[in-house]
């Protein structure tokens, strides 16, 4: 299936310092969107990875599955992630994040935010591995969840609700000064996807 863009797509930039961010939508058109979350909760390799604090095996707050090429091996937090090939919806995706971003990426980070216990801490996507100033294209769909923002050094924490249908870019120095998270929420919601492309230099 050849995925189609919304007729009324908007573009809207958002203003930081130090970093740009992009927000996107809605992005494809509804029926191919609504086709997209149900494929990716179906289909893609999800799985629940742990991590290893303090001599205690945590599972993390949501399902998580890497895709990409060969030798994009990922590091996570003590993780180490094998990639699985991109399937051609995958592929599809990655494209139109390359139009939007103006950039390659060969690797996604694939999270299924079950519902609102789920959720990632404050971090940064800051891995040596991705480079001084890494882009980064998130897409989501299904549920609507405030993803935050806030400048390492200290400063006003920001909220940008990502809807249905959307695609973040993140890029310039956004990684290098700023943190973000995706916290729990008490709110009923369902599940959420959020892919986020990158590109990691074959060494
Ligand atoms: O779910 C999101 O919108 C953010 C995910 C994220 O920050 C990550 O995978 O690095
Ligand atoms: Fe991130």
């Amino acid at each position: 299936m050849q995925l189609r863009q919304h007729p009324d797509l908007q573009i809207e930039p958002i203003t930081i310092a130090n970093g740009a961010l992009t927000l996107i939508h809605p992005l494809l058109a509804d029926a191919d969107a609504a086709f997209v979350l149900e494929d990716l909760t179906q289909h893609l390799d999800w799985r629940q990875d742990s991590l290893r604090i303090q001599g205690r095996t945590i599972p993390i707050p949501r399902l998580q599955a890497w895709y990409g090429e060969p030798h994009c091996h990922y590091a996570y937090s003590g993780l180490r992630l094998n990639p699985t090939p991109f399937s051609p919806l995958l592929q599809q995706l990655r494209h139109i994040a390359s139009e939007h971003a103006a950039a390659k990426f060969n690797c996604a980070l694939c999270n299924l935010y079950r519902n609102g216990q789920d959720s990632v801490s404050w971090h940064a996507d800051d891995e040596p591995e991705l480079g001084p100033a890494p882009i980064i294209a998130s897409f989501s769909f299904g549920a609507t969840r405030t993803f935050q923002i806030k400048p390492k050094r200290g400063g006003q924490t920001l909220a940008i609700e990502l809807l249905h249908n959307s695609l973040l870019i993140m890029s310039g120095d956004m990684q290098r000064h700023w943190r973000h998270q995706l916290p729990k929420t008490k709110a009923p919601v369902g599940p959420r996807v959020n892919l986020t492309y990158r590109y990691i230099p074959a060494a």
